[in-house]
């Protein structure tokens, strides 16, 4: 029943006076190693198996790296439906500041603990690069209205949500980011949309190249069951990072092939906003490029014509802040993107003009053509007439 579904999920437990004090993010206390053994074994215990592999800091970032050879189709993760972590809020599936508090609320659930240590804290370089933690300054150099109203819509939603709840702003930005770069959504047979946080799977970071697939697997008999798996969709080799694709795959038509909700390949514009980051695959810069030259992205057509690549080149040669730096990576790549998408349609236009003007050659010689056969086939019908009026006269 769905009750005994919820009732093997997380409590969420109510406000408290910690949060009002403001010290309510994650502040972590032992070294990686130890946090990993902890979490690894908490885990364990909650029914996931996630042994082929271990958290390891690539190329300067946090994430995922196999302990084993993994086949392709083998699951790499799995974590059953009881160690996920419910943060939905039925009365609006929509508002994501309901999830934010449910998560805050949850901080101070001490069964929770190996997993809250492992979330990054309001300094780590994850909350830093979302606009919602931009100045100002940054956030108008983003050069693309659509991402700055919804940043300032999401501000103005977690400023109000503190003040009903006591809280500190920053504390429900920093839940609502950690609930977008983190949570996951899926419909329940029974429940409808759930928004849910997956321990362990919200550790693998992003390559839109990625052929490694989430699976959900329903188990409806008896009483309501599920298991997350993510399942590798190309061979694996002991030591390499194993990334998943956020959203559906640029590269696919049919999304990433797996079974996530809303499975249509991000713009930049959602990279940002959903995980703080430009992903500069080709991919992703053609969806950037086709969303770009749509009439309804004129302003921010008018928006990014206000300064170069050259300038934005220069500026980033210099030393930034990382929200600096990112918020002109991204209008820096939605210039290329943009640019890159004109060529290929004035390229296209051109192939096509040509074309229709080679068609209409064609066509008009076709008919000269039909038209001196006609004109040969009257004149010697002509002249066959002419013979033979000719012979009935000698005749006569
Ligand atoms: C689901 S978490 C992945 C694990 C995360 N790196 C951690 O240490 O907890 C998503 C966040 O990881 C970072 N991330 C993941 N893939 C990335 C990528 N390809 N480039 C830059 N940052 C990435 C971003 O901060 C993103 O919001």
């Amino acid at each position: 029943s769905p009750g005994r579904a919820r009732a093997r999920w997380v409590k969420v437990a109510q406000p408290t006076r910690r949060h009002a004090a403001g010290d309510d993010m994650p502040i972590p206390s032992s070294s990686k190693e130890d946090q990993w053994e902890l979490f690894s074994e908490w885990m364990r215990a909650r029914g996931a198996k996630m042994e082929k592999v271990k958290i390891a800091d690539v190329n300067g970032m946090r994430g995922l790296v196999a302990t084993q050879d993994i086949a392709e189709n083998e699951s790499i993760v799995e974590v059953p439906l009881g160690a996920s972590i419910d943060i939905s809020d039925p009365t609006n599936e929509k508002d994501p500041s309901l999830n934010a508090l449910a998560l805050l609320r949850l901080l101070e659930d001490p069964d929770l603990a190996p997993y809250v240590e492992l979330l990054p804290g309001r300094d780590s370089p994850d909350i830093l690069r979302m606009p919602d933690f931009y100045s100002e300054e940054e956030l108008q150099m983003l050069q693309c209205p659509e991402v700055i109203q919804k940043t300032l819509r999401r501000r103005e939603l977690c400023a109000r949500r503190a003040q009903e709840s006591s809280l500190q702003e920053g504390s429900v930005k920093w839940a609502l980011c950690t609930v977008a770069q983190r949570a996951f959504s899926l419909v329940s047979p029974i429940d409808g949309l759930l928004r849910l946080m997956l321990p362990g799977i919200d550790l693998f970071n992003h390559d839109a190249h990625a052929l490694h697939t989430m699976k959900v697997r329903w188990n409806l008999d008896g009483y309501v069951d599920a298991v997350f798996k993510v399942i590798a969709g190309s061979p694996i080799k002991k030591g390499e990072e194993v990334r998943i694709c956020y959203g559906g795959s640029p590269f696919r038509p049919d999304g990433c092939g797996g079974d996530c909700v809303g499975d249509l390949a991000l713009t930049n514009a959602q990279y940002l906003m959903r995980y703080g980051f430009v992903d500069g695959c080709m991919g992703t810069t053609m969806v950037d490029g086709k969303w770009l030259v749509k009439d309804e992205s004129e302003s921010i057509r008018e928006s990014l014509a206000k300064t170069t690549v050259q300038e934005d080149d220069e500026l980033l040669s210099s030393s930034l802040p990382l929200s600096a730096q990112t918020a002109l990576e991204f209008r820096r790549h939605l210039k290329v993107a943009l640019k890159a998408q004109q060529e290929a349609d004035a390229l296209a236009a051109k192939a096509e003009a040509a074309k229709s003007e080679e068609q209409k050659r064609a066509e008009a010689e076709a008919k000269e053509q039909a038209e001196k056969e006609a004109e040969l086939k009257e004149a010697n019908a002509a002249e066959a007439r002419k013979q033979l009026l000719e012979a009935l006269e000698e005749k006569s």
